[in-house]
């Protein structure tokens, strides 16, 4: 894993030879003392390394069928909005139908009809339930790139009042897995060219990036959910 001090962008690959503890996911009604336990949990993954070493022994499709696909996160560098048609552009957003800081406000900019689908979504959504959800929003712009924007609900609140970090991580495993089943529906239909983010919840949202990108690799989808290639996930 490279390690750098300039924000790094991570490229997300399917890669199913790894085996890592199946993180038990909390739904979005998740109260603060599971998800420190949560965030403990997930803390003990990190800190065995051998989690993610291949497993000897299982045969493949053992493991396959156990688990589903794991997905592997590595670190690079680059720009998400720079990337190709028809990309998913993720990042991570509050339930309050704002956009107001950091990324989101770029994505505000850029995306003007995609802020106003996000937010529409939140008004007519119970908030309760949006924690732990995602929201793809298909290419909406009069001009500019045909980006998708995939919101992933990892805060219910947003500024001073957002979540703390163990509910902030704890919604972000259920919150992918739903963005991934929407894509993998959407790309039925509709052109879906790659998944590209940025280190969702590491900046404003004050949890560190290894515990997101923690969460990533332990998650486990059906091969069918997952796009069958890498996904760039990009920093500036
Ligand atoms: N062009 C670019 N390309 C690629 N990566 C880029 C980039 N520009 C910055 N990054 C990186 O993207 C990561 C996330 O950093 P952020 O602090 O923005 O987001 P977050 O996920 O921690 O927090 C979400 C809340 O922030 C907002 O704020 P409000 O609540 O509206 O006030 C929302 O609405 C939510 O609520 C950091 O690694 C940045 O280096």
């Amino acid at each position: 894993m490279a390690k750098r001090q300039a924000p790094e962008s991570s490229q997300i690959s399917m890669d199913s030879s790894l085996r890592s503890k199946r993180l038990k996911y909390f739904d979005g009604r998740t109260r603060q003392s599971d998800a420190s336990k949560y965030v403990s949990e997930v803390s003990e993954v990190i800190g065995e390394p051998s989690m993610t070493k291949p497993e000897t022994g299982k045969k493949e499709s053992e493991r396959k069928s156990e688990f589903g696909q794991s997905i592997v996160v590595e670190e690079k560098i680059g720009d998400i909005f720079n990337a190709p048609e028809y990309s998913v552009l993720v990042h991570a957003c509050n339930c309050e139908g704002f956009w107001g800081a950091g990324i989101a406000l770029a994505f505000k900019k850029r995306y003007p009809k995609a802020f106003a689908k996000y937010r529409e979504h939140c008004n007519t959504s119970d908030k309760a339930t949006l924690r732990g959800t995602a929201f793809l929003i298909p290419p909406c712009e009069v001009k500019g790139p045909k980006h998708l924007i995939g919101c992933v609900f990892t805060s219910g609140n947003n500024g001073r009042s957002k979540d703390s970090p163990p509910l902030i991580l704890a919604n972000t495993g259920p919150a992918m897995e739903k963005l991934l089943k929407q894509v993998a529906k959407l790309r039925k239909t509709r052109e879906v060219a790659e998944l590209r983010m940025c280190k969702i919840n590491s900046g404003l949202f004050n949890v560190p990036w290894k515990f997101t990108r923690a969460v990533i690799e332990n998650l486990r989808v059906e091969a069918s959910k997952l796009l069958h290639q890498t996904y760039t996930v990009l920093a500036r």
